[in-house]
Formats: C-alpha cells, sequence, structure tokens
C-alpha cells in the first residue's frame, strides 16, 4: 500500500503511479545559464534560450512511460512557475553551493516522499530529448546500481541514475565522464540515444541539436532569430 509520500510524489506532474523513476533536473539562474551560448546568440536570448532548453527537456521527461516525476531543482523566479505549470515539482537550489549539491538536494527530496524510489539527474540543457531514447536509457540504467550516460562529446555526463537504496553521488562539472566512470558508476552504451546525449553548451551544440530535432519551445526561439548566422 502507498503511503502518503509516497501519494504526494506520485501526485506530482504527469508522471503515473507504477512509473518507477524520479528525475531531478537542475537549473542555473537564467540569467547566469549557458555562458558558453553568449557568442552565438544575443544577450537578451541567451536566458530565454536557457529557459526553451529546460522547457523542452522537462517536457520530453514527463511524456516519458518510465517517468513518475520530475523535480526541477532552482532558485530562478522566471523558470520556476513556468516549469511547474508544466507538470514538474520545483525545490529551491542550495544556496551557492553549486551543481553537485543541488542534485544531491533534489534526490534527497525525491526519496523523502518515497524512500524506495530510483532517482536519475538529467541536465536542463536536452533540447532535443525524445521521451522513447530516455525510456530506453532508464531501462538499462535499471539494471546496475549507478549508472550514467556520457554527453555527445564523450566527455560530459547527461545522465546519471542511482537505483532504490543507493546513493546518487553525483560528480558533474567539466569532464564528469572519467569522474563518473571511476566512481564505480557502469556507463551505458547504447547506440539510437543521441538525443540524451545532446547537451548543448555552444552554438555548434545548437545547430546538432536543431539537426536531430528540437522540442517547441527552442523552436520557437530559433525561428525567433535567436541563433545568430555563421
Ligand atoms: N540548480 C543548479 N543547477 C546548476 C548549477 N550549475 C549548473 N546547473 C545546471 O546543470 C546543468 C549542466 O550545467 P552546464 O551545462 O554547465 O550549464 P551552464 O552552467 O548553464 O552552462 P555554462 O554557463 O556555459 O557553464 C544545466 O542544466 C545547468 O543549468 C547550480 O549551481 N545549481
Ligand atoms: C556539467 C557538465 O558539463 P558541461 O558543463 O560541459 O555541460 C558535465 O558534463 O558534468
Amino acid at each position: 500500500m502507498e503511503t502518503d509520500g509516497e501519494r504526494a510524489a506520485g501526485a506530482v506532474g504527469s508522471g503515473r503511479a507504477t512509473a518507477p523513476w524520479s528525475l531531478v533536473v537542475p537549473l542555473k539562474p537564467l540569467a547566469l545559464a549557458k555562458s558558453r551560448l553568449a557568442g552565438a546568440v544575443g544577450p537578451p536570448e541567451r536566458p530565454r534560450l536557457a529557459l526553451a532548453f529546460a522547457q523542452d527537456t522537462v517536457v520530453a521527461a514527463l511524456a516519458c512511460a518510465a517517468v513518475r516525476d520530475v523535480v526541477v531543482v532552482t532558485d530562478d523566479p522566471v523558470a520556476a512557475p513556468r516549469l511547474a505549470a508544466l507538470g514538474a515539482r520545483v525545490v529551491p537550489d542550495r544556496p551557492a553551493a553549486g551543481l553537485n549539491a543541488a542534485l544531491a538536494h533534489g534526490a534527497e527530496v525525491v526519496r523523502a516522499l518515497r524512500p524506495g524510489a530510483a532517482v536519475a539527474t538529467l541536465n536542463a540543457d536536452l533540447p532535443a530529448l525524445r521521451p522513447a531514447e530516455l525510456e530506453r536509457v532508464l531501462a538499462v540504467a535499471g539494471r546496475f546500481p549507478r549508472a550514467f550516460l556520457a554527453d555527445a562529446a564523450d566527455i560530459g555526463t547527461t545522465f546519471l541514475s542511482a537505483a532504490p537504496g543507493i546513493e546518487l553521488r553525483p560528480a558533474f562539472g567539466g569532464a564528469s565522464r572519467l569522474r563518473h566512470l571511476s566512481s564505480g558508476a557502469v556507463e551505458i552504451r547504447l547506440g539510437g540515444v543521441a538525443s540524451v546525449r545532446r547537451d548543448v553548451d555552444t552554438g555548434a551544440d545548437l545547430r546538432a541539436a536543431l539537426e536531430l530535432g528540437v522540442g517547441r519551445c527552442t523552436a520557437e526561439r530559433c525561428r525567433a532569430g535567436a541563433l545568430r548566422a555563421g
């Protein structure tokens, strides 16, 4: 029988009560986010695009059949209500503690509501994310205590999971693929999941994401001319 916490967690977002995974999505304040895109998009567009990436990531994550709920960790006053309106549960960040503290905090929030949750983190800059590809990654991740997916460049990480009862131990930042590998997490090597690996840090990354096909919010911003030619 479900506990109150489990019922509360199940009521979050559009996830369904039988789906195993709770996802934690971290989002920096939009004014600071995606600084490496500054050369490719104008100053007013950079935070708008960062929000669009997060919206498309959350929409696709919530549309994944294996996802029960999505917790966004952010202090951004514009993004928080927008992402909550999509069905995410939004929790405040840890003050000035950085990405890994934000992720650990999000995982704690999930487990406080649902102690037996399988938890995975997903970066908020995956505008091409496809629900079916995420489902395939989650199916493989579910076989291991901890697992991760390298980013498209094979340097960083876009996804890290922890089975029920297992601590997440996030080690994101820069070249995190090797850090996650040496922490004992299993690397998921799977074809056909390019959208889950396609994080967007630069203009070239954004072009690559557009080639894969991005979600509605990012597509609208790019149609409105967010991406400079070149
Ligand atoms: N909640 C939270 N999220 C963070 C923090 N730092 C980074 N993130 C998020 O972590 C994910 C991966 O971060 P990056 O790819 O480095 O994104 P970014 O920091 O916006 O990009 P740059 O400014 O170019 O470094 C993105 O979803 C960021 O929004 C943090 O301190 N708190
Ligand atoms: C945060 C990471 O990388 P980037 O800032 O390059 O997206 C990471 O992959 O751990």
